[in-house]
């Protein structure tokens, strides 16, 4: 048997009238991991993150939670799950402790109500009505709630959601403490920083279907990278060492400012800082950068789009083999 905490295989989702939001999706988070679902809006997150809480039978595939069905065999799966949804919806005219108390006495094994509030920040603010707490304290008691039956695995549904930078910082720090001490967590968000920050894998999904995956570092390392610099007075693109050997698959000039693509970040930039110091130029505002996941997602979210046919880079021209001469700008 397999350790996965989460497991999904070839997940479908179909609504009534036959609208296929999920199309054929697998992936697994073991004991322990985060694991991110991004996408854009209507991707199929939240449709696939149902199926998982038992909430929603698949239209095809399987799903195990913690070994279990979580439809079938909800009374196995429940207990042992937090789910923080969207929009917690509880009684407004509660105060936040009444409403954890309430909470815990639907909760087995419930841990103890003002300890969890103190976990989320909410400690100070028991005896204030649901409806007095603002936006973000909303999403940290819709937390609480989550966390109250200590579950083994936690399904946080855009968790800092109108939180500020800093409640912001607060939620992640609790849940990778959660994380941590070995708690599964399956996070949607839209905040890539969010993934970036807390995700040990991530899944982009794309029209109900997965359109990468892997560790952030996987995901970025698929998208190219740039190096920008301005050229040297005096000196022409021509100049520069021959790119396709430097592994620059395009660039363009911009004024004095050239910008480069590579899949091969290392080796361009030494190549040219090993000319720069053989030809004793310098390049001023030099910037190497690998994509971030940011851009990563907005080129795969494209590509999904457009069906892989190319790889273009926002106007850039792709170089060409031989020798340095390229559509040149006038370089004074
Ligand atoms: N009850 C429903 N009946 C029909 N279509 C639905 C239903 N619920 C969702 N959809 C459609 O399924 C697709 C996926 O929706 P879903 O809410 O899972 O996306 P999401 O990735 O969570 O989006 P968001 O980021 O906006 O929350 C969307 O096209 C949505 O319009």
């Amino acid at each position: 048997m397999t350790d996965q905490v989460i497991e999904v295989t070839d997940l479908r989702r179909r609504y009534t009238g036959g609208f296929e939001a999920v199309r054929g999706i697998s992936f697994t988070a073991g004991r322990g991991e985060l694991f991110a679902l991004l996408g854009t809006n209507g991707a199929g997150k939240t449709s696939t993150v149902e199926i998982l809480e038992g909430l929603a039978e698949p239209a095809a595939g399987t799903v195990r939670v913690l070994g279990h069905d979580p439809y079938r065999e909800r009374d196995a799966v429940r207990p042992r799950i937090g789910v923080m949804l969207q929009e917690g919806g509880f009684p407004s005219e509660l105060t936040v402790h009444e409403t954890a108390r309430m909470w815990a006495g639907c909760t087995s094994g419930a841990r103890p109500v003002g300890e969890t509030l103190e976990a989320v920040g909410l400690a100070a603010r028991g005896g204030v009505r649901v409806k007095q707490l603002s936006g973000g304290e909303k999403r940290r008691l819709d937390l609480a709630m989550a966390l109250l039956g200590d579950p083994e695995v936690l399904f946080l549904d855009e968790p800092t959601t109108g939180l500020d930078a800093e409640g912001r910082r607060e939620t992640w720090d609790l849940v990778r403490g959660l994380r941590d001490r070995g708690t599964t967590v399956l996070l949607t968000t839209h905040y890539l920083e969010e993934a970036e920050n807390l995700a040990d894998r991530l899944a982009i999904l794309h029209e109900g279907r997965i359109a990468a995956a892997g560790t952030v570092t996987d995901v970025v390392a698929s998208q190219p990278s740039h190096i920008s610099f301005d050229l040297p007075d005096g000196y022409h693109l021509g100049d520069l060492p021959p790119l396709p050997a430097l592994g620059v698959t395009g660039h363009e000039l911009r004024g004095r400012t050239v910008r480069l693509r590579t899949d091969a970040l290392q080796h361009a930039a030494t190549g040219l800082l090993v000319w720069a110091r053989e030809t004793g130029v310098e390049l001023r505002g030099l910037d190497v950068r690998a994509a971030s996941l940011e851009e990563a997602f907005l080129r795969i979210a494209q590509e999904a789009t457009r069906g892989h046919e190319e790889r273009p880079g926002s106007g850039a021209t792709a170089a060409r083999p031989g020798r340095n001469t390229y559509d040149e700008e006038k370089v004074a």
